[in-house]
């Protein structure tokens, strides 16, 4: 067997894969994890990934910086604030964003202003975009935050690398056949601050989450929870189902430009953050967590993936630059 499942609800089955398999296994240990990978994309829509290459050191290295980030004054935190959807790097104070699958930005505000999220953000980019420089914190208030960072965004990077690997093996494609459309790393590595929250608030607010239903926009997501829980996911018969942390596990979902580029033969699935379960007293903790959004280099041209259509009727969606896709998704949500 090449996976367990690390949930198993309302028809949502969310496979736990050791992708330790994939990455030093026997040819033959090697497709079996590649094609239970790519079958939990094309089912659920998310997986969870045990035995990955991402460092625990330099992961709590960065949760341990988030802490930091999230734990400086409100000024110190506006003095690197988010500015446009092209950027899209810097900080977001709570109710800055509003992710849903709303699709008008009037649609958008009039949710952000009834029950904003209750959430604050960190965004870092590729450093050395050209024209897109990450703001970075004051090195004196954090120390090695940037360089920590840096390497945690480069490790998350290859594991993208990997993971489109093993999706392409699993599809029957040749290995590396996603790696020149993965490789500069156009992804966004997200720090995620849920504050601590009074339980009555989802009392009194029955529409209050910690992050609104949505989809993610790129390739696949590799998020990074703590132990909180809260992360839910939709269920084919429209439930949401608690996606539980597993210690040591990454949690990886496929985003809408990777559905579209398998001409939705993987799916991107709704999910969201809410009220977490299992009161403890009149407020809950603070939740963290880390989501590095990895999406195709922005200048790849996207569209369907040999052998996810028979003939050309078969593809559902015109090509389309995956910067440009992005963008357009991001600037409906701020
Ligand atoms: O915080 C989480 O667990 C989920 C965050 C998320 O889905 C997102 O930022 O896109
Ligand atoms: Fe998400």
């Amino acid at each position: 067997m090449a996976s367990d499942a690390a949930v198993s609800k309302e028809g949502l089955v969310i496979p736990l894969i050791d992708f330790s398999r994939f990455l030093h296994g026997s040819p033959e240990e090697r497709l079996n994890t590649a094609r239970a990978i790519l079958h939990g994309f094309q089912t659920a829509g998310f997986i969870y990934l045990s035995n990955h290459s991402i460092e625990p050191a330099s992961l709590k290295r960065a949760f341990d910086h988030s802490a930091r980030f999230f734990a400086q004054k409100t000024e110190d935190k506006l003095s690197v604030a988010w500015t446009t959807p092209r950027a899209n790097r810097g900080y977001s104070a709570p109710g800055r964003e509003k992710v849903s699958q709303l699709q008008t930005e009037e649609e958008v505000e009039k949710i952000r202003n009834a029950v904003p999220d209750l959430k604050e953000s960190f965004e870092i980019g590729r450093e050395g975009e050209p024209g897109y420089p990450n703001p970075w914190p004051a090195e004196g208030a954090l120390t090695n935050f940037k360089g920590e960072m840096l390497e945690f965004f480069e490790e998350c990077r290859l594991m993208h690398v990997e993971v489109m690997r093993a999706i392409a093996v699993g599809m029957g494609l040749e290995e590396g056949f996603f790696d020149s459309f993965v490789d500069v790393g156009d992804n966004t590595l997200r720090l995620l601050h849920y504050p601590s929250v009074k339980a009555e608030v989802f009392k009194i607010n029955p529409g209050q989450v910690r992050a609104g239903e949505h989809s993610d926009y790129g390739s696949i997501t590799l998020l990074f929870q703590d132990n909180r829980g809260g992360l839910q996911v939709q269920s084919p018969t429209g439930q949401f189902v608690d996606a539980t942390p597993i210690e040591g596990t990454i949690v990886v979902n496929a985003g809408d430009l990777l559905a579209r580029w398998s001409n939705d033969t993987i799916k991107s699935t709704i999910h969201r953050v809410v009220e977490p379960p299992g009161k403890e007293g009149i407020e809950y903790p603070p939740r963290y967590s880390i989501a590095y959004f990895c999406n195709p280099n922005f200048k790849s041209h996207i569209e369907a993936i040999p052998g996810t259509f028979a003939t050309e009727e078969e593809k559902k969606y015109q090509g389309i630059n995956s910067g440009d896709y992005l963008v357009q998704r991001l600037t409906a949500t701020y």
